[in-house]
């Protein structure tokens, strides 16, 4: 364990660019691999995610390789032409690379197994083990379809048509990728629109694959037995892990800072959404395209914030900005009542359990429900801070937001284990002291 207990330390002034986001880099390496020849990557995140990824791709006969500062190529093999992993894929803290391995291999004549670490491990897979099978893939899972589970992948695999019981992206792309290598064309239907990452790009490589709205509904549809076209790439900042630094600058008092860099997919920008809305002064500028994704860079200074009602309909677009929204309504003048989150609880932690006991140890009036928080904020007076540490729960944006919390606290936050923040955000805490100083 690495503990560290993080002290306010005035106001927040300066620029940053935060790294390369996660979605994205696990999905160009991936698709990088499905291709014939090479892709070229720029701004990839290199967190231990994505490294497992990467990891695992190779471990199916693909290259990957850092040649720079975030600089990857990936040479691949082609779709259907993955080869038998010799070892189980160790996916450690990464529900992403995971799920949409799973996806890969369910229709490839190959079989794998996927082991993770003790957070990883207590993550439900039967979300796309159902499809899946759908699809003719067999699966041995442990109990309660969680990992260590092996995949025997189908040849050649049956389209389906598939309607998301659950808001997730991984779900839907796990599916999508599936389909690839699939004879005929596989059908995800999406109720609720999640983060489109993997239609964006799946498209860039050349698949054929189409959206359409359908009452309310996004049909989305794509020809298997594709044959991908390698790709330059250039990574977007990740909207994630800029959150931890919006709501910095929002709560410490006498702050501007500019964050570069940040991704504006309309899919991913509801935490942006939302703080503004509580009155924070969040000013884009800069706003251009980068790798097919709106880009802008962020001047953010401290605001007076005011409770809110968050709709739950802008749940999947900030899903895992809730731990830093949660933050940001302790300090803000009044109410904020959160709702329909049941999905932070199958998160690397129970985010909605582990935010509300670590924000409680800080001082923060805060109380949970069965699928959110209520918080009474403090109207802008720091939090006391804690006297134990809180419990990350091998979870990087616990860890990232109590760290945060800390900032905005008379005693500071001790948080017990900061070396989760290494799976998304390993230049997190040099960046915060940067800031800091
Ligand atoms: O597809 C993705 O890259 C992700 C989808 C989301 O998960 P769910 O699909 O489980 O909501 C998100 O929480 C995760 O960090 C990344
Ligand atoms: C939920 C997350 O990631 P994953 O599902 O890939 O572990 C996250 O990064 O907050």
């Amino acid at each position: 364990m690495r503990p560290r207990r993080f002290f306010p330390a005035g106001a927040l002034k300066g620029t940053i660019r935060v790294p390369g986001d996660k979605s994205i880099s696990h999905r160009s390496i991936m698709l990088g691999a499905l291709a014939v020849g090479e892709t070229r990557v720029t701004g990839l995140l290199e967190g231990e995610d994505v490294l497992a990824t990467a990891a695992a791709m190779r471990a199916m006969g693909a290259q990957a390789e850092r040649v720079g500062d975030g600089e990857w190529s990936v040479h691949g093999v082609g779709v259907g032409t993955l080869l038998q992993p010799q070892a189980p894929l160790d996916m450690g803290n990464s529900g992403t690379s995971t799920r949409l391995l799973m996806g890969i291999v369910a229709s490839h004549p190959i079989s794998a197994t996927f082991v993770g670490d003790a957070s990883l491990s207590n993550r439900p897979m039967g979300r796309v083990i159902d499809p899946l099978s759908q699809m003719g893939a067999a699966f041995e899972a442990s109990e309660g379809g969680r990992l260590p589970l092996t995949v025997r992948g189908a040849y050649p695999a049956v389209p389906i048509e598939y309607r998301l019981p659950v808001a997730s992206a991984q779900v839907k792309s796990a599916v999508l990728l599936a389909g690839l290598n699939t004879p005929g064309v596989t059908t995800v239907i999406e109720p609720v629109p999640t983060r489109d990452h993997s239609e964006r790009m799946l498209r860039g490589f050349g698949a054929e694959l189409t959206v359409e709205e359908l009452g309310g509904e996004r049909v989305i549809r794509i020809r298997g037995e594709a044959e991908l076209k390698p790709q330059t790439i250039e990574v977007p900042g990740d909207p994630s892990s800029a959150a931890f630094f919006i709501v910095a600058g929002l709560i410490v008092p006498g702050s501007e800072l500019t964050i570069q860099n940040v991704g504006l997919n309309p899919t991913r920008a509801g935490i942006v959404e939302i703080l503004r809305k509580m009155g924070g002064q969040i000013e884009e500028v800069n706003r251009r395209e980068v790798g097919g994704e709106p880009v802008a860079d962020l001047v953010v200074r401290h605001s007076d914030l005011q409770g809110i009602a968050v709709d739950p309909a802008v749940a999947p677009s900030m899903i895992d900005e809730f731990p830093a929204l949660f933050v940001a309504a302790s300090l803000a003048k009044g109410r904020t009542v959160t709702s329909g989150l049941d999905e932070l609880r199958v998160k690397e932690s129970d985010r909605l359990s582990a935010m509300a006991a670590a924000l409680a140890a800080a001082g923060a009036r805060v109380s949970e429900t069965e699928d959110g928080l209520i918080i009474d904020g403090t109207g802008g007076e720091p939090l006391a801070g804690t006297q134990a540490a809180v419990t990350t729960h091998l979870d990087h944006r616990i860890a990232m937001s109590m760290a945060i919390a800390g900032l905005a606290s008379r005693a500071g936050v001790e948080v017990d284990d900061t070396r989760p923040i290494a799976t998304s955000f390993p230049v997190f805490e040099a960046l915060l002291d940067g800031l800091a100083a």
